[in-house]
């Protein structure tokens, strides 16, 4: 009989146990950090030795891949964890980005996705008030709708759909912004919004409907770049890295926001096809498909508030990050490396 009354031997210490060896002043938790973005601000979070990173992700439209080179590492840990419901670790920061963004995967489960937003982001708030930690939720551009002002900033409140078949992730968006006020203004809660702009870079799922990940996979495949009508809609895209670099800084900086992070070179699904048969795959042909509804036709943002706030501004021009993205398709479509 051992000392404590059982045959059982006591259970080895946490892995958190040792982690405490390298006295990590900041312990910081990322919702949604098997994603695309959210894996990306994993790396630049992992850069600093003083910073203990925990992912939560329920790998819906993410994957453990994509943290392949953090696991194990001693101020790592990764918890298959889904946000809607409760989660209880001790941080000091939560970036809050589990929420699938391709409108085909957040279409795809829509009671889900509102679930997500609402429940998931009163969750993290719950944490966040009862240790007391700081928290960034990643808003979108969306919360504008089609917008009526362009380009858009702050202050717009947007021209929303409330029942269409994007609301449950543009109303759902809103909601977790009202929410995460709420709770400054009810119970003095640390927060920061970032509405984020179309971002694009490696790692994005190859099939995820999002229109660079299509065409970029479209164009290695030798398929047409299907342009949904009319091909005159904008967006502005905004490459990974300067993405987790507006994050950061606001998570650190003074500002609750929103504030709007994206890059505001804008460019219609036409143009942007043409960039990427000039850049990737002169021979590709550009077919005209059907559109999906409530496609906001226009999106640009204002950035001056993130300029002068956060010294903020995007570095990556498209047609330097297009290239970047090509490189890790092709390895992971098995397409041959354009460097070799
Ligand atoms: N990429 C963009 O262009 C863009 C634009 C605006 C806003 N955003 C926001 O940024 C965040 C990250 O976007 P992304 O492009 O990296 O998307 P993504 O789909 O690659 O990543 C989302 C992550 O959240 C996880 N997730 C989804 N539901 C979850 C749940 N209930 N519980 C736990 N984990 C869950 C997914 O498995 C995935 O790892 C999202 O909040 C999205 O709304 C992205
Ligand atoms: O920035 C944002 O706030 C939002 O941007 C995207 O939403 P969306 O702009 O609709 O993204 P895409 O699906 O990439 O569509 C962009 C445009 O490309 C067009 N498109 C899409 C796919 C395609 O194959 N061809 C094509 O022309 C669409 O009609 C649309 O006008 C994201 O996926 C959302 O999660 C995010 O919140």
């Amino acid at each position: 009989m051992s000392a404590n009354g059982t045959d059982k031997k006591p259970p080895s210490p946490s892995p958190l146990r040792f982690s405490k060896f390298f006295q990590s002043n900041m312990r910081i938790l990322v919702t949604g950090g098997a994603g695309f973005i959210g894996s990306h601000l994993v790396d630049k979070l992992m850069e600093n030795e003083k910073n203990e990173v925990i992912v939560a992700d329920n790998y819906f439209t993410g994957s453990k891949d994509n943290l392949k080179k953090w696991i194990g590492h001693p101020r790592f840990e990764l918890i298959r964890h889904d946000v809607t419901e409760t989660l209880l670790v001790e941080v000091d920061r939560i970036y809050h980005l589990a929420c699938p963004a391709s409108p085909i995967f957040y279409k795809y489960n829509p009671v889900k996705t509102i679930k997500t937003n609402v429940i998931g982001t009163l969750n993290m708030l719950g944490l966040a008030k009862r240790v007391g930690a700081r928290i960034l939720l990643t808003s979108t551009s969306e919360v504008y709708g089609d917008p009526l002002e362009h380009p858009q900033n702050e202050s717009y409140w947007g021209n929303v759909n409330p029942i269409g078949v994007r609301s449950c992730y543009d109303e759902g968006k809103r909601v977790a912004e009202t929410l995460m006020f709420d709770y400054h203004r009810q119970h003095g809660i640390e927060i920061r919004i970032a509405r984020i702009f179309n971002t694009y870079g490696p790692r994005m799922n190859i099939d995820d409907g999002r229109v660079v990940s299509n065409f970029i996979a479209q164009a290695i495949r030798n398929e047409p770049l299907t342009v949904q009508l009319p091909g005159t809609q904008t967006r502005s895209f905004c490459y990974v890295s300067d993405m987790v670099d507006g994050l950061i800084r606001l998570m650190e900086g003074e500002n609750t926001g929103p504030i709007n992070i994206g890059n505001p070179g804008e460019f219609t699904m036409l143009e942007l096809a043409e960039a990427v048969k000039e850049l990737i795959n002169p021979e590709v042909k550009i077919s005209m498909v059907e559109n999906t509804p409530d496609d906001p036709r226009q999106r640009k943002p204002d950035i001056t508030k993130a300029k002068e706030l956060l010294g903020w501004e995007p570095k990556v021009k498209l047609r330097d990050g297009l290239p970047l993205m090509e490189e890790d398709f092709r390895q992971r479509l098995g397409a041959p490396s354009k460097k070799n």
